[in-house]
């Protein structure tokens, strides 16, 4: 197995340039029971590993950032884990960023635990960046945010999700008038002042749906990068993104899951998948 090694530079000036020479995309890879079904693969163990390292070995030398949606391995237990753990090495080693889709967030004491499991480079699920949840207050995500720092990884918080339901949280309104999702967008855009010059982004970034249409009443520019699921089976697609991102588009990071992995199992149909979305990304967002 290839040994996690910690980044020389920050997560941020990798992530443009893997965006620069690879092409603008995360691609997930979200093993559902249906997939596998799909697939002509059992819904266990065997069936979550060829799943995986299909989409590693098609996808990890030539997509930017692949993103592990960590639920589907762990409803396998520690042999899924197991998997997981393999894939991020493996696809680090070919080359790609890896994003670890785990949304955690405790109080900062259970946060450190969570960090050490992603963001130390001795943890076996060491990756290039996780995503968190501010719900338990910005502040809590402290521990994540330092060892991001120390190690050269990166970090996104939940923002405006692209799914409906989080808008009764995350458009609430502060005392003072500010949303709850302004509020983390200003909390972003402070961690990463100083990080970044012209054209380069910081370590700290904010998930922010393709699927919620004009959003002009928020200031996206918080000078990392914003990680744009919804697209492909959520409903949203490439052309959508000026509309949803505005002046901000040049920072946004596209994430699709089943909108690559349905045209597997062969690793052809997963390359022009995923080649078809970047070129579109690459149009609209220069
Ligand atoms: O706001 C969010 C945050 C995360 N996700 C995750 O992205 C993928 C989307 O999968 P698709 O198959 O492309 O719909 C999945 O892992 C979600 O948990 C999100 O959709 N929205």
């Amino acid at each position: 197995m290839t040994t996690p090694h910690p980044a020389t530079e920050p997560f941020g000036v990798r992530l443009r340039r893997a965006m620069d020479t690879r092409g603008p995309l995360c691609v997930g890879i979200d093993p559902h029971a249906s997939l596998l079904t799909d697939w002509g693969l059992t819904d266990d163990i065997a069936g979550l590993e060829r799943f995986t390292r299909t989409v590693v070995e098609a996808l990890a030398e030539r997509v930017a950032v692949l993103k592990p949606q960590s639920a589907f391995f762990e409803r396998f237990g520690s042999r899924g884990v197991a998997v997981l753990e393999r894939a991020v090495a493996e696809a680090r080693a070919a080359g790609a960023l890896v994003l670890m889709d785990a949304k955690r967030g405790d109080i900062g004491s259970t946060m450190a635990a969570y960090a050490a499991t992603y963001l130390d480079p001795a943890s076996p699920l060491f990756s290039d960046a996780v995503t968190v949840s501010p719900y338990l207050g910005f502040g809590s995500l402290r521990p994540a945010l330092d060892l991001a720092r120390e190690h050269g990884s990166g970090v996104f918080v939940l923002a405006l999700t692209s799914n409906p339901e989080g808008a009764e949280v995350q458009h609430a309104v502060r005392p003072g008038g500010a949303t709850v999702a302004a509020t983390v967008l200003d909390h972003l855009r402070a961690e990463n002042a100083g990080a970044a010059g012209e054209g380069t982004l910081g370590s700290f970034g904010a998930v922010v749906g393709a699927t919620l249409g004009e959003l002009s009443s928020y200031d996206l520019s918080i000078g990392g990068p914003l990680l744009a699921p919804g697209i492909g089976a959520q409903g949203a697609t490439p052309a959508d993104l000026p509309g949803v991102f505005g002046a901000a588009v040049r920072d946004v990071l596209p994430s699709v899951s089943r909108g690559v992995l349905r045209h597997g199992p062969g690793p052809a149909g997963l390359v022009s998948a995923a080649e078809r979305f970047a070129e579109e990304v690459r149009a609209v967002a220069g």
